[in-house]
Order: structure tokens, then C-alpha cells, then sequence
């Protein structure tokens, strides 16, 4: 698929900004803090609702206006779809597809694809589990669109059981009355089916983008390898691989933690705790990579999932933000290379001599909130 007019109201530092694409490489060229990211940013908030540099919409509205609007014309073979999404931070966003009455925002997730690479991805190596989780979990919607409403189920769930338990801890902590505990079984059991179907997922998205990101990193960084990605769940307990199999695990986990979970007030169980740990050759990335391998692996991740969405049939638009300047001459030969022949591919980037020459295509001169075609 590709964006053929991503057109924007209020977003970021755009009043109004109206931008054709075509297919093939286009890349935003300007100075810094011009508009350059908060135009591809759009594009990646229209495939996972989220900003890949931010948290919450707040700062993605245009300072002074209490909503923003991102439209995208979206075509994939002969089908063409309009989608829309206004930002209202503080209440719910609404989403329309082809001028439809209103839908809601999940329902727009698989129209746009994008993997979207950016120097914030850093973090996926260095940062927090959280970081690799949230990698996963786009990764895995981005194959099964449907699994946004798992991801939210799951985050609804266990914010409720979450509620209940600091409601147990402190009733126990202040001597009053202790709970009835069966509102907690159900809670398990909602909690161990979501967990079941997302744990599925990101174990079987492992064991398909395992190979594909030896590979990429082989190529950007050949004999630095292997890597290898390995999950670990938040209980030793759980072990299996088909959902209902990890249903009965995680139920088993949970009953054995509950003591604790009503001790600490919180959920210590499920996929919201796990890690995926990256390993290069026998050690693990995350405080052992140097910083030029932790770039590698952080593109060998993107790389394969993009390789990936590809084999599957659902062709993404890739995004490089800024990502030429932090790369030595070698990668980013190589890196154009592999993406040259993607179908869209929406470049960054402060200077045109950062842009290698194999990725002619469309540029924009972008500067104080215009963007130009040159
Ligand atoms: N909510 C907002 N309202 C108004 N302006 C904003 C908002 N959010 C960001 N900006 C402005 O947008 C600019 C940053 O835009 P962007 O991140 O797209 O820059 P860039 O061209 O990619 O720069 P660089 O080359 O440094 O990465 C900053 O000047 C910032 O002040």
C-alpha cells in the first residue's frame, strides 16, 4: 500500500498542510525543527495510533488548538480509502473511513502500514522491556489488525484487576474488612484468555522474525552476529506455545502469585511483565552492544519486520526518520540498498548529501511550515 495525500490540521507545528505523494522514495529535506519528523510521525500515528516519540496525543496538537486532524488517501492495488482521525487530547479521538459516519479509531488500524525506523529506536535495544514489548505488540497488529482489540482488551482488564487488587492491599494493610475474593477469579480468568491469545502471538511473531533479523544484521554488519531473540515470560511457569496451553499456564501462574499480587496491590503475572531479551553472539545486547551494534540490531529489527509484513502480502510504507546521519558510509549503502525497491519510502533528513544518491525520488524542501516539491 502506499499514501497518495497525507493532508494535516493542527498537527504538530502545521496550522494546515496539504502533501501529494507517490509511490517509490520521497525524502523531506530541511533544517532542524522545521517539520521534517512531525509529517512522517502523522503517517506512523494513522498505523498504530501512537506516536513513535511521544506517549499521549498532548503534544501532537499544534500549540493553542485544543484538536488535530490527520486525512491520508490510501491506495492498495485498485482499492483507494480516505481515513481521518482527530486527536482530542483528554477525551475520546474519533475516526471516519471514506467519509463514513464515525468508527471507532481501532477500526482504521490495518488500513495504513508502516514500519518506521527513527533514532528514538535506540531504545528498543537500550531501553526499557517495555520498549520491546511495545515493538511486538505494533508488529503483531500490523500482521492481524484485529489484535489492536486484544491489546486493548488486555490493558482494560488488567487495569481493572489492577484496581481490585490495590483495593485488597489496602484493606489488608489498614486491618479493615477482607475482600470477596471470587470478583478476582473472574478477573483471572478474563486475564489469562486475553494474555493467552497475545502471548500466542508474540511467540509465534518471534519465531517468524528470529531468521529475518539474523539476516538483516548480517547484512548491515556481516560476522558481528548472530542474534538471537528470546522470550522470557514473567513466570517460569508458563512455558507452552498454543493458547490454550498457555491459558492453564498463566491460570496456574496466577493462583501461585496471588498471595503476593494481594501483598503488593498489583498484577505480577502476563504479558505486560515479560521481556524479550536480545542477545548478540552469547551475550545480551542491552548493556554489552556497543552503540554501533545496538543501531544495527535496532535496524535489523525494523528491517525484518519489514521483510516480513512484505512476504506476507501486506506491503508497509517505510519511514527513515534521520536516520542517514547516525550511519557510517558502509550502512547506509547498505541500507538503501535493501530499501530502494519498497513500494513507498518517506525519508528524513537535515542536508540532501545525507540521502543516498540510490534513493532518488521525490524531494520537498521543507522550512517554516511549508513544504515545497523541488
Ligand atoms: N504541538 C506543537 N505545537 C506547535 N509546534 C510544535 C508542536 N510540537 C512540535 N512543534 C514544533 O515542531 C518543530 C519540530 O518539528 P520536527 O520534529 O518535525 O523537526 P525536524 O524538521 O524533523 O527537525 P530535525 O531535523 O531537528 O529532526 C519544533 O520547532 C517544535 O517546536
Amino acid at each position: 500500500m502506499h499514501v497518495t495525500h497525507l493532508s494535516l490540521a493542527d498537527f504538530r507545528s502545521y496550522a494546515r498542510v496539504e502533501v501529494p505523494l507517490d509511490p517509490g522514495v520521497t525524502a523531506f529535506v530541511g533544517p532542524n525543527g522545521q517539520g521534517k519528523t512531525n509529517l512522517v510521525e502523522a503517517v506512523g500515528y494513522l498505523a498504530t495510533l501512537g506516536s513513535h516519540r511521544v506517549s499521549s496525543d498532548a503534544p501532537l496538537v499544534r500549540m493553542g488548538a485544543d484538536r488535530a486532524i490527520i486525512r491520508a488517501d490510501i491506495r492498495q492495488g485498485d482499492r483507494r480509502q480516505l481515513v481521518e482521525l482527530e486527536l482530542n487530547p483528554g477525551k475520546a479521538n474519533r475516526a471516519r473511513i471514506n467519509r463514513s459516519s464515525q468508527v471507532r479509531p481501532r477500526d482504521v488500524l490495518g488500513i495504513v502500514r508502516t514500519v518506521l525506523f527513527a533514532p528514538e529506536d535506540l531504545a528498543l535495544v537500550k531501553g526499557d522491556p517495555g520498549e520491546r514489548r511495545r515493538f511486538l505488540d505494533e508488529l503483531i497488529t500490523a500482521r492481524s489488525p484485529r489484535m489492536g482489540g486484544v491489546r486493548s482488551d488486555y490493558d482494560r482488564v488488567l487495569k481493572q484487576r489492577n484496581t481490585l487488587l490495590k483495593s485488597a492491599a489496602l484493606a489488608r494493610r489498614h486491618g479493615g474488612r477482607t475482600m470477596d475474593l471470587s470478583t478476582l477469579d473472574v478477573w483471572d480468568e478474563h486475564l489469562a484468555r486475553v494474555g493467552a491469545e497475545l502471548l500466542a502471538q508474540r511467540l509465534d511473531l518471534i519465531a517468524t522474525i528470529q531468521p529475518l533479523t539474523d539476516k538483516a544484521y548480517e547484512q548491515l554488519a556481516p560476522g558481528g552476529g548472530p542474534v538471537a531473540l528470546e522470550y522470557k515470560p514473567s513466570s517460569p511457569e508458563i512455558t507452552g506455545h498454543a493458547r490454550d496451553e498457555l491459558y492453564e499456564q498463566l491460570m496456574a501462574a496466577l493462583a501461585e502469585s496471588r498471595k503476593q499480587e494481594i501483598e503488593r496491590g498489583v498484577t505480577l503475572v502476563g504479558p505486560h511483565r515479560d521481556e524479550l531479551l536480545l542477545k548478540l553472539g552469547q551475550l545480551p545486547a542491552k548493556g554489552y552492544a556497543s552503540h554501533g551494534e545496538s543501531w544495527s540490531y535496532a535496524l535489523s529489527l525494523r528491517l525484518a519486520s519489514y521483510d516480513l509484513l512484505r512476504a506476507e502480502g501486506n506491503e508497509p510504507v517505510l519511514v527513515l526518520d534521520d536516520v542517514f546521519a547516525e550511519l557510517d558510509t558502509r550502512r547506509r549503502e547498505r541500507l538503501a540498498e535493501l530499501v530502494a525497491p519498497g513500494e513507498q519510502v518517506l525519508v528524513t533528513a537535515a542536508v540532501d548529501d545525507d540521502v543516498p544518491g540510490v534513493l532518488a525520488g521525490t524531494r520537498y524542501a521543507v522550512s517554516e511550515g511549508a513544504v515545497d516539491r523541488v
